[in-house]
């Protein structure tokens, strides 16, 4: 099998958590968020490499990461971009020859189960494409600009999108490529193969992958951390 190259974004700002400290970097249980991200993806054996892409001010304060908690694998810390699609591309291009396979995963996001992980992976040497998602359990409206409802999908095929995202290495550059022609900006990179007519697989995780985006998350994170998963 070819090299399997993980790109970890975590260059965000932050700005629905509304701390002065980018989320990444908020302490979760006895280290930052983005560290056990990072400890997460060092221990699964399947992993080659790791890119990690941070804010460029971070650039320094995250090569010490790497270097106090043993993150050997992470062989760069990039400069991320205005939007997370361009920060992925930064991740793209930094990616060792011979990688053949990439999966791309938020930094804030400490909590995918390593199975699920490698289901993923899995799934994506099947298929070129598998992301990690769960069924939605609350019904899903489309409301209008004046808040009034639209319509009513069915929620049986309704699934919420997580990362890791991995694919054929070959196939994310091309669908990079083609949304940066296009001037096309997706939220995640599942859509940008999509936009090609490629089918995406759904691979099922668990309700504990959540991404930390707001205050309510961070006592949920905690409560994962000391009675789910553990420090990584
Ligand atoms: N320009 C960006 C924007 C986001 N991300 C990363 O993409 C992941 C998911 O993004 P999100 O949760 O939206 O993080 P932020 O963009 O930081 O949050 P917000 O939208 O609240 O500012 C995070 O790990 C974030 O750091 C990134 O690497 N580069
Ligand atoms: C990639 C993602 O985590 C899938 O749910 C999500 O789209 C990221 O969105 P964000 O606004 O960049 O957090």
């Amino acid at each position: 099998m070819g090299k399997l190259g993980v790109i970890i974004v975590a260059a965000g700002r932050g700005s629905r958590m509304g701390t002065a400290e980018s989320k990444q970097y908020l302490q979760l249980g006895q280290k930052p968020i983005l560290v056990h991200t990072l400890q997460l993806f060092q221990n699964i054996q399947e992993v080659d490499e790791i890119i990690l892409v941070v804010g460029a001010d971070d650039v320094d304060r995250c090569s010490g990461y790497v270097a106090d908690y043993g993150i050997t694998k992470a062989t760069q810390v990039l400069a991320g971009g205005a939007e997370r699609q361009d920060s992925v591309r930064q991740g793209l291009g930094a990616l060792q020859p011979g990688t053949e396979w990439v999966m791309v995963h938020d930094g804030v996001r400490p909590f995918a189960k390593k199975e699920h992980i490698f289901a993923c992976l899995t799934k994506t040497q099947e298929t070129g494409a598998a992301v990690l998602a769960v069924p939605v359990k609350d019904t899903i409206k489309v409301v209008d600009g004046n808040n009034q409802i639209q319509s009513t999908p069915d929620r049986r095929s309704l699934w919420a999108i997580q990362t890791p995202q991995a694919f054929r290495l070959a196939l994310l550059l091309e669908a990079h490529e083609q949304a940066e022609r296009a001037g096309f900006l997706g939220t995640d990179d599942a859509m940008l193969v999509e936009r090609l007519g490629v089918k995406v697989s759904v691979v099922e995780s668990d309700y504990y992958n959540i991404k930390i985006t707001t205050p309510e998350d961070l006592p949920w994170a905690e409560w994962i951390v000391h009675n789910v998963r553990g420090e990584a």
